[in-house]
């Protein structure tokens, strides 16, 4: 039986969800408020694994609710449902620690996946904190910035779940990185992790490569072949670029996440495929979608939760530890000593417009290490570490 506890003052709102969820399974039992200081009094005496939680509400507003929640159960996952004017404020209450959030009218599909992941997680909660996964030493995310530790934050709750996950930012912001933290503090980290960089791929060749093709599919069809889907099989599958992704492609690929089945190209036989999926993107999918170039039903598939990676100018408190980790690294890498650099010339980096890319970061530093002195002073970093 999961206990689900519904805050939400409009009463026809409430009779909808109560109506869906209750239809949707037996073993949800759903308690209602109509207000937030109801729901907290709720939460204090009766034990609950997920709530739904309203955000606009006279009294107490879904925000407050939530920083209550937070306080009191935090291992509660709290789902907010957002009307038209607060989706902004949605989105924070993911940074604060909601698991996700809902828009109104509630899309029934939507509702039911993410109460599902809701109480999946919750279930898993317990047994992650025990586990906690360690990830491999190449992988590491150096920062201790606000931001950083939001994601990781959000990728400790996230990972252990199914849910899909969008990686949004700008190049080399870590977009990867993040997703291979996904993958290896999941229960599928003995499974593969199988890497698609969709931009690269010709387009007429995307759909063979994600789901496979049987010979004589096409004229270079010369044998049968598995795709990237089936490879994945037990694992996780990252589409990265996916906004680069033909329109024909993403209706493909929207099938295999509808019906987790997947057909290879030139064969009419499903084959069921168990991957959860991970996407990125450095569009803004949104003005994609705008321009009828990226498929809505698609990003709400892959959109459950959502992370934004930060640039580097978002948090340039973060450039002097990434400084310190890429000397050491490329100093193990080149077989010298590592290399200090004086204050100023931290200061004068940190300063730099990154324009958010670690991997432009990296490789100044690599510069720097290779053609300044014992010591990177700022004169080195001003003779040899421009960028751009
Ligand atoms: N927080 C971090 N700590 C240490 N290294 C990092 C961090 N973030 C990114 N990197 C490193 O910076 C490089 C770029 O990161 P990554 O490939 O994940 O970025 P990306 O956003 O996927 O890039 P692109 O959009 O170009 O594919 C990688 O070598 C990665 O290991």
């Amino acid at each position: 039986m999961a206990r689900i506890l519904l805050i939400e003052d409009e009463a026809a709102i409430r009779r909808v969800l109560i109506k869906i969820l209750t239809e949707e399974s037996e073993q949800y039992e759903v308690e209602e408020a109509a207000d937030g200081l109801e729901g907290i009094e709720k939460i204090k005496d009766q034990d609950f694994d997920l709530v739904l939680c309203d955000i606009k509400m006279p009294k107490m507003d879904g925000v407050e609710v939530l920083e209550a929640i937070m306080k009191i159960k935090p291992e509660i996952p709290v789902v907010m449902i957002s009307g038209h004017g607060d989706l902004d404020t949605a989105v924070n209450t993911m940074k604060m620690g909601a698991f996700d959030y809902i828009a109104k009218p509630p899309d029934l599909n939507r509702l039911l996946n993410t109460v599902r992941n809701a109480l999946d997680r919750k279930e898993l909660v317990v047994e992650n904190t025990r586990l906690k996964k360690k990830v491999g030493k190449n992988f590491q995310m150096i920062g201790e910035s606000e931001e950083i530790q939001r994601i990781k934050d959000v990728i400790e709750k996230v990972a252990p779940t199914d849910a899909r996950v969008l990686i949004t930012g700008q190049n080399g912001t870590g977009k990867e990185l993040v997703a291979h933290w996904l993958h290896q503090k999941s229960d599928r980290s003995k499974g593969p992790m199988v890497e698609v960089n969709c931009a690269a791929i010709p387009s007429e060749l995307i759909e063979s490569e994600l789901f496979g093709h049987v010979k004589g599919a096409f004229t270079s069809a010369n044998k049968d072949r598995a795709g990237k889907f089936e490879v994945a099989n037990g694992g996780t599958i990252f589409l990265d670029e996916i906004g680069d992704m033909s329109l024909s492609a993403q209706a493909k690929v929207l099938r295999a996440l509808q019906e987790n089945k997947i057909s290879r190209v030139g064969s009419g036989k499903d084959i069921k495929v168990d991957v959860r999926v991970v996407a990125a993107t450095n569009k803004d999918l949104k003005r994609e979608i705008d321009e009828k170039k990226f498929r809505e039903d698609l990003y709400h598939r892959l959109a459950v939760i959502l992370i934004e990676v930060p640039s580097l100018n978002e948090r340039r408190e973060d450039i002097p530890l990434l400084i310190d980790y890429f000397s050491e690294k490329i100093s193990t890498e080149h077989g010298t000593a590592k290399k200090e650099f004086t204050e100023n010339a931290l200061n004068t980096l940190k300063n730099y417009d990154w324009r958010g890319n670690i991997r432009e970061l990296r490789n100044v530093v690599e510069r720097l290490i290779i053609l300044g002195g014992d010591k990177i002073t700022e004169e080195d970093v001003n003779l040899f570490g421009s960028k751009f």
